[in-house]
C-alpha cells in the first residue's frame, strides 16, 4: 500500500531527505490504520455489498422494460416491481450501518493520529516552542490531521468501492454491447496521462493554501489573548488591517487553487460528455434499426453514468492524494522533531527518603543557535534545607539554570545530580514532582478553583486542597468568591489579581510536596508588603526544604542562607546580599 501510494505522489521536486520524511509519515499514518483491520474488512464488506446492489438496479430495469413492459408480461411487472421495493428498503438500512461504522472507525483514526502526535508535542523543549508559531501548531494539529484521516480513511473507502463499481459496471456493459464498451475504456488511460500532468500543480497549490490558513490561526492565537493590550494602545485598526491582509491571501491562494482543480477536472469532464454523447448516437442508430433493445440500451447509458462516477472519483482522489500529501508532510515534520530530553527505560528511582541535595559537576550549556554560554564548567553543590538567592543581570540565564534543575535541557557538558542521582537516569516526572516552579507567569486553566489547585496533584482530596489552600492564605479569597472552591476562575484567571495567583501557585507547591520549591521572579508582580507576606508564607511551610529564590529586588532576596551570582557563565558563591552586588567573590 506504502508502495502504490509513493508511486501515486509526485516526486519530480522531493529532495532524497523529503522523500524520507514522506516515507516516514507514511508509516506512521499506516501504523494507525494497521490494527483497525477487523473495522476495515467489516466496512470494506459492506461497501462489497452496496456496490453489488446499485449494480442490480439497472438489470432490473432492463428486465421491467424488455421482458415485462414490452412483453406485456403482468406478473412479471408485478414480481419485478416487489423486488425493487424489498431491495430498496435493503439499501436504506445497509447504507445506514455502513455510514455508523465508516464514522467510528474514521473518528477513531483521527483522535488515535491526533492523540500520537500531542504526545509527542509533550516531549518537546521549550526552544522548539519558543520558534514555532502555536497557530500554526494549532493548524497542524486540527486541519492537517484532519486532512490525512480523511484521506485515510474516506478515500481509501471511496477508491474501494469505485474501483468495485467501475468493474461491476464495465462487466455489466461488456455484457450488453462490448463494442460499445470499448470507447468508454479508451478514456480511461487518456485521463490518467491528464491527471499525472496536473498533479504538481495541485500540491504547489494545497501548500499555499495551507501555508496561508495558518498564517489566519497564527494572527487569531497571538492577538486574542492580548486584546486589553491592543486596545490599550489603541492599535485595532492596525490589526484589522491585518487580519483584511491575510484573508485577502487566503482567498487569492483558495481561488488559485479552485481555477487550477477546475483544469484537471474539466478535461476528463468533458471527455466524458462525449463519449456519452456517442454511445446514445450510435446506440440510438441501432435501437431504430432494430438490432438493439430499447431496454438494453437505457440499462447501457445508466451503466455508462455508474462507470464514469468511478472513474471521477477515482481520479478526485488522486487530486486528494496530492493534497493530503501537503498536510503530510507537515505533520510528518513536527512528528520527526527530536525529542532532545526523555526518561530513560532503566531510570533510577529517586528515594522517597531522599532530602534534595543538587549538585552541579562541571555543568556547561548553551542554547541551540546562540554563541554566549549560560554555564561555563560550573561546580557547586546546594545542600538541601537552605535557603538560596539567586541574583544576576536580565539575561545572565537564571531561568534557563532553572530549567536545567528541572530538566528541560541536558546540559552540553558535565552533570546535574538530585540526591545524588545524575538527572539523566531519573524518571523526568519523579524528578519534575521533587522540585516545584513558582513562576512569575502562573498558568491557569479554564475550570474551577478546586481543579486549578489539584492540577500538578490530581490525586489530591478535596479536603487536602483546602487546607494548602489556607495555608497559603487564600481564605479570604475563597470566602468571597460565590461558589467558593468550586467557583469557575474564567479564561486564564482574568478575573484574580497577581497576589492571589501567586498564592495558588503556593497552595498547588504546597500539594505537590516538593522538596525543592523554586520562586523564579514569583513576586514580582505584587506590592512589597505581599511579597513580604508570600515570602514569610513560604518560609514558613517550606521550612526545612530547599527554597531557591530568584529575584532582582533585595527584598526577596534577603536573609538567604546562601547567596549566588550568576555572570558570565560562572555561578558565584557570596557571603551576604551586599557582598553579591559588589565584587570581587568570596
Ligand atoms: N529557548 C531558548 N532558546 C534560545 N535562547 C534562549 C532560550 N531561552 C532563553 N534564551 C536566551 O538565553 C539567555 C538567558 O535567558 P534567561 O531567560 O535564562 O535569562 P534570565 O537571567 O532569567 O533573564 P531575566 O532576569 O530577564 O528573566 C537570554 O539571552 C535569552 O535570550
Amino acid at each position: 500500500m506504502i508502495k502504490w501510494l509513493k508511486w501515486m505522489i509526485d516526486r519530480s521536486n522531493a529532495s532524497p531527505d523529503n522523500e524520507a520524511n514522506r516515507e516516514a509519515g507514511l508509516r506512521w499514518l499506516f501504523s494507525f490504520i494497521r490494527p483497525q483491520r477487523n473495522a476495515i474488512i467489516l466496512v470494506l464488506l459492506l461497501s462489497v455489498l452496496a456496490s453489488a446492489m446499485v449494480l442490480l438496479q439497472p438489470w432490473l430495469t432492463k428486465m421491467l422494460i424488455d421482458d415485462g413492459l414490452l412483453a406485456k408480461d403482468y406478473s412479471m411487472l408485478l414480481q419485478l416491481s416487489g423486488l425493487m421495493i424489498a431491495i430498496g428498503i435493503f439499501n436504506t438500512g445497509l447504507s445506514g450501518f455502513n455510514r455508523y461504522c465508516h464514522t467510528k472507525l474514521s473518528g477513531q483514526i483521527l483522535f488515535a493520529l491526533r492523540e500520537d502526535l500531542y504526545q509527542h508535542l509533550q516531549k518537546l523543549s521549550p526552544t522548539f516552542y519558543a520558534q514555532r508559531r502555536i497557530g500554526d501548531l494549532l493548524s497542524r494539529m486540527d486541519v492537517d490531521v484532519a486532512q490525512i484521516q480523511r484521506f485515510a480513511v474516506d478515500a481509501l473507502f471511496a477508491s474501494v468501492s469505485s474501483v468495485l463499481g467501475l468493474l461491476g459496471a464495465i462487466s455489466m456493459m461488456l455484457i450488453l454491447s462490448w463494442q460499445l464498451s470499448l470507447m468508454v475504456v479508451v478514456l480511461i488511460p487518456l485521463e490518467v496521462i491528464w491527471l499525472r500532468w496536473m498533479r504538481r500543480k495541485v500540491e504547489q497549490q494545497a501548500r499555499g493554501l495551507r501555508e496561508r490558513s495558518a498564517d489566519l490561526s497564527s494572527f487569531l492565537v497571538e492577538t486574542l489573548p492580548v486584546m486589553k493590550f491592543i486596545q490599550s494602545v489603541g492599535q485595532e485598526p492596525r490589526e484589522s488591517h491585518r487580519l483584511q491582509q491575510f484573508g485577502g491571501q487566503y482567498l487569492d491562494q483558495l481561488l488559485i487553487l479552485q481555477v487550477v482543480e477546475f483544469f484537471t477536472h474539466a478535461l476528463p469532464s468533458t471527455l466524458t460528455s462525449c463519449a456519452r454523447a456517442g454511445v446514445f448516437l450510435i446506440g440510438g442508430y441501432w435501437v431504430i434499426e432494430g438490432q438493439w433493445q430499447l431496454g438494453a440500451l437505457i440499462a447501457f447509458s445508466t451503466y455508462l453514468g455508474m462507470a464514469l462516477g468511478p472513474v471521477q472519483s477515482l481520479l478526485g482522489l488522486y487530486v486528494a492524494i496530492q493534497k493530503m500529501v501537503v498536510s503530510l508532510d507537515r505533520v510528518a515534520e513536527l512528528r520527526q522533531q527530536p525529542v532532545v530530553v526523555d526518561s530513560l527505560t532503566d531510570t533510577v528511582p529517586l528515594s522517597e527518603h531522599g532530602v534534595g541535595t543538587l549538585k552541579l559537576e562541571q555543568v556547561s550549556f548553551c542554547h541551540h543557535n546562540r554563541t554566549e554560554a549560560i554555564l561555563r564548567e560550573v561546580s557547586l553543590e546546594i545542600k538541601a534545607g537552605l535557603k538560596v538567592a539567586i541574583s544576576g543581570a536580565s539575561g545572565a540565564g537564571k531561568s534557563t539554570f532553572i530549567d536545567l534543575l528541572q530538566r528541560h535541557y541536558d546540559p552540553d557538558t558535565g552533570r546535574i545530580l538530585f540526591d545524588g542521582v545524575d538527572l539523566r537516569r531519573c524518571h523526568l516526572a519523579e524528578l519534575r514532582r521533587r522540585i516545584a516552579v513558582v513562576s512569575q507567569d502562573i498558568v491557569l486553566f479554564r475550570g474551577s478553583l478546586l481543579d486549578n489547585l489539584r492540577y500538578a496533584c490530581p490525586s489530591a482530596t478535596d479536603e487536602q486542597v483546602k487546607a494548602a489552600a489556607i495555608q497559603a492564605q487564600l481564605g479570604e479569597l475563597i470566602a468571597a468568591l460565590p461558589q467558593g472552591l468550586l467557583t469557575p476562575l474564567g479564561e486564564r484567571g482574568q478575573q484574580l489579581s497577581g497576589g492571589q495567583k501567586q498564592r495558588i501557585a503556593i497552595a498547588r507547591a504546597l500539594l505537590q510536596q516538593p522538596k525543592i520549591l523554586i520562586l523564579d521572579e514569583a513576586t514580582s508582580a505584587v506590592d512589597e508588603h505581599t511579597e513580604q507576606e508570600i515570602i514569610q508564607a513560604v518560609d514558613q511551610l517550606f521550612s526545612g526544604r530547599t527554597r531557591i529564590l530568584i529575584s532582582h529586588r533585595q527584598s526577596t532576596l534577603q536573609d538567604a542562607d546562601l547567596y549566588l551570582k550568576l555572570e558570565q557563565g560562572q555561578l558565584t558563591e557570596y557571603q551576604n546580599w551586599p557582598q553579591a552586588q559588589q565584587r570581587p567573590a568570596v
